[in-house]
């Protein structure tokens, strides 16, 4: 069996110890031939692989980032009506590949269920900072970016408390206001603002004056992708990404005077952008990361084509790609409702 690992999107915090947990399991357990390809379908596209080995997936459960490369060039080079299968799978044959362990979030995934669907043998293998892929209760990658995220709410706080100002601290989650959600909980935020839920400027306004009401500085988390109450996009920046979406970003920045217009409390805006998405995974992404490469090497074996390794509950399951990609997870009414009483 020669097994090829591809990974696409954005770089999760796991995916090295993703690699090294499908690897070890793959190759010494089960006597598979493993390569990856660089930078994701770049390097299938430009023929640039590399071997995968125990040596070389030495010592990297706890390294950030991905020694592979990741990228959103995508996979096919025309709209999905017109994609020759026959040809694409004629290079998975050039490559002597039996079958693919493809590592990311719902996009990939998304791919990896078109390509299972044109006979070609996957496993999906979730991971994103967005954790808003389905089937999986949590991507490895999540629980770092909130760390990360909660503890920039920390250090925003001492010196908002010191000026006595409102602090609004804009993280990433594309279109899922998931790592908004936890950070905001885990750092006491008196308002988080997701995309899912839009809030009326007003709104937004009185929370922080009933905390300043209080005696306290108020910490705002918006999601990059929230859009105020009445507006019909979120806030983009200039230029498209890898696979030609606009940029989100920039909500903060946008928001921060309007807080300060409509209160008349001084306010500071911080985007945390990548650093939330860098350095090395937490412990629990490293265990979630090397079950799911575990996990993924033994549905290869067993041939469990199309399918996603998803931890459910306590377990990695192999569910179905197409329940996985159906739609995208976000956050749902009750978990926001639950905050939303105590914002203010
Ligand atoms: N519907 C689709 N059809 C063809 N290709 C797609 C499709 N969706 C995504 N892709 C390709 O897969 C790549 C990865 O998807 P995307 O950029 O959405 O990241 P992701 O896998 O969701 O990970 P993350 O959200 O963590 O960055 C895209 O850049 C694009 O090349
Ligand atoms: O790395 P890039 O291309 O700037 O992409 C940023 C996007 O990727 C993610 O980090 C992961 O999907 C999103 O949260 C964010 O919108
Ligand atoms: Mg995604």
């Amino acid at each position: 069996m020669r097994v090829g690992v591809l990974c696409s999107g954005g770089d999760s915090p796991g995916m090295n110890a993703a690699i090294r947990g499908a690897t070890l399991r793959g190759v010494d357990v089960h006597g598979f031939e493993m390569v990856g390809f660089v930078d994701g379908w770049r390097g299938f596209r430009d023929g640039e692989t590399v071997p995968l080995d125990r040596p070389a997936v030495r010592g990297l459960s706890g390294v950030g980032g991905v020694f592979l490369g990741t990228s959103r060039v995508a996979p096919f080079s025309s709209v999905l009506d017109e994609v020759d299968f026959d040809a694409f799978r004629a290079r998975v044959a050039d490559y002597g590949l039996d079958a693919f362990m493809l590592i990311g979030g719902n996009g990939t995934q998304t791919v990896a269920s078109i390509l299972h669907d044109h006979g070609v043998q996957v496993i999906g293998l979730p991971k994103t900072i967005d954790n808003d892929l389905g089937g999986t209760d949590y991507t490895f990658g999540f629980d770092t970016a909130v760390s990360i995220a909660s503890e920039a709410i920390d250090r925003l706080r001492t010196t908002g408390d010191s000026h006595r100002r409102c602090m609004v601290l804009e993280v990433m989650g594309r279109d899922a206001g998931w790592i908004a959600l936890h950070a905001g909980m885990a750092g006491g935020a008196q308002a988080i603002l997701v995309p899912e839920f839009p809030e009326s400027l007003e709104q937004v306004c009185e929370w922080v004056t009933s905390v300043r009401d209080r005696g306290r500085s108020a910490m705002v988390v918006v999601a990059e992708g929230f859009r105020l109450a009445g507006a019909d996009h979120a806030v983009t920046r200039d230029g498209l990404d890898g696979f030609g979406r606009p940029r989100l970003g920039g909500v903060a920045e946008q928001l921060a005077p309007l807080i300060e217009a409509g209160t008349g409390i001084e306010t500071r805006a911080t985007v945390l952008g990548h650093v939330q998405r860098g350095g090395a995974p937490t412990a629990f992404d490293r265990v979630l990361a090397t079950r799911t490469g575990i996990a993924a090497a033994d549905a290869v074996l067993r041939g469990e084509w199309g399918t996603l390794a998803g931890l459910r509950g306590d377990r990695i399951e192999l569910v179905p790609l197409a329940e996985a990609v159906g739609r995208l997870k976000t956050v749902p009414e009750d978990r926001y409702a639950e905050v939303r009483l105590n914002f203010g």
